[in-house]
């Protein structure tokens, strides 16, 4: 990489840094970069956007439209770009990267594969040889069924390609729900790309995100930096828990490092990731990348002496990296909106947090709807157990309300 170097923001010598997507992962990853003296712009598909609140300016804008992306990039001439969502027009991004207009985090390769499930899937499975569950990808409800009967069979899980947070996700246990998941997945994705990928059910005995960053070393060559692992539970493929650090037998321990070391060293560039794998035993299954801080790392905000928001922004600006934690152990506990309304309040913010060891992060995302993440509680504690009951109280506390509290 050519040498960054560090101005001062609103001035001619700033240094400029652009994220895509502006949700509760890019207000701390902009909160971290202001510290570090950058100018940060935030955008997104909405206005007032949590990392927007932050920044020093944001515009709205669809994303996945090339032709806005491309003027938007030119007129702001950023430095770095961020993608920090799974809905952004990467076909673009790759054709910026070539112009040498700025540089995509980690590469525009690596957001054009981790954007659409086949892409990375088709890596991690076929070119880097990782184990994964029995997939196919299906553009019609006829291939779906064909595939599931070709050998995928039930229970399967079927997502769109370009989806998150589980968004279109349905798990399929017979046959006569299949239409309504296909139905679902066209209805519900991030992106209707009119595709979807099938996956075999994998009966794991927990799951873990192994954050892992590639940053340069004091020589000023890339290495790769692991976190400890972090357990988490989802419900309707969205995260609902997640803890660190996870224990697991030496065996899988290595092998999720290795796994997620081979997937992230292919991706290339510098950057944190959260590579998702799912554990029985010793056994490790790839499932999917983030080539950016995840949601279930927002852990670390409690629990490492870097957060992952903190070792992104390090890493995407050449910065060396520490991967410690400053606790035992630490949890977070998701608060959804629980209601479909816009500028909720919340009650019982005082009392969530005399829970010992507790922090909480309120996104102040505008508008509210019953499965939205609209802010997470954080806990340290002793080891796992505690700091998960912690968080959980916390968040309990946490109460949406209309409108005043
Ligand atoms: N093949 C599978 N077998 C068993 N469980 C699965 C499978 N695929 C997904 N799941 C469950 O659903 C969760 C969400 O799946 P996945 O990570 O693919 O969706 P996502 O929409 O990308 O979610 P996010 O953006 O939050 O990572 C997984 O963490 C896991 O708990
Ligand atoms: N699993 C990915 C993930 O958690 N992404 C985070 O959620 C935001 C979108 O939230 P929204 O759907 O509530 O706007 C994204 O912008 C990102 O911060
Ligand atoms: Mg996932």
């Amino acid at each position: 990489m050519s040498e960054l170097s560090f101005g001062t923001p609103l001035s001619p010598n700033a240094l400029k840094v652009m994220l895509l997507g502006s949700g509760e992962l890019g207000k701390e990853v902009v909160i971290a970069l202001q510290r570090l003296g950058v100018e940060t712009i935030a955008v997104d598909r909405y206005a007032n956007a949590p990392a927007m609140q932050v920044a020093h300016r944001s515009h709205v804008i669809a994303m996945t439209d090339a032709a806005a992306l491309r003027a938007l990039v030119e007129s702001e001439r950023p430095h770095l770009i961020v993608p920090e969502i799974e809905a952004i027009a990467t076909d673009e991004l790759a054709r910026i990267e070539a112009d040498g207009l700025a540089e995509v985090i980690p590469t525009a390769r690596a957001a054009q594969l981790t954007m659409n499930r086949e892409g990375i899937r088709r890596l991690a499975a076929e070119t880097l040889g990782l184990p994964t569950s029995p997939y196919a990808f299906a553009s019609s409800l006829a291939e779906l069924q064909a595939a599931i009967d070709a050998g995928i069979g039930y229970p399967c899980v079927i997502k769109p390609v370009m989806s998150s947070s589980g968004k279109g996700q349905s798990l399929v246990k017979t046959a006569d729900a299949l239409a309504a998941a296909w139905d679902y997945a066209a209805s519900a994705g991030r992106v209707d790309a009119g595709r979807v990928i099938v996956e075999g059910f994998i009966d794991f005995d927990y799951e873990i995100t192994q954050l892992t960053v590639r940053a340069r070393n004091a020589d000023g060559d890339i290495d790769t930096y692991f976190c400890e692992p972090i357990g988490h539970l989802q419900q309707h493929g969205d995260y609902v828990e997640s803890w660190q650090p996870q224990a697991m037998s030496p065996v899988a321990r290595q092998k999720a490092r290795d796994y997620a070391a081979a997937v992230v060293n292919n991706l290339g560039g510098r950057g944190l990731f959260g590579v998702e794998l799912f554990i029985r035993g010793d056994e490790v299954w790839f499932s999917e990348v983030s080539p950016r801080p995840h949601d279930t790392g927002l852990v670390t905000l409690a629990s490492q002496t870097q957060s992952e928001f903190e070792l992104h922004a390090r890493a995407i600006l050449g910065l060396p990296v520490d991967t410690t934690m400053r606790a035992p152990a630490a949890a977070s506990a998701v608060i959804y909106g629980g209601m479909d309304a816009q500028a909720i309040g919340f009650a019982g913010v005082a009392h969530a947090l005399t829970v010992p060891g507790s922090d909480l992060r309120l996104f102040g995302k505008p508008e509210s709807f019953v499965r939205r993440r609209m802010g997470v509680a954080l806990a340290s504690g002793e080891h796992e157990t505690q700091a998960r009951e912690r968080a959980k109280l916390a968040a309990s506390r946490v109460t949406p309300v209309q409108g005043k509290p």
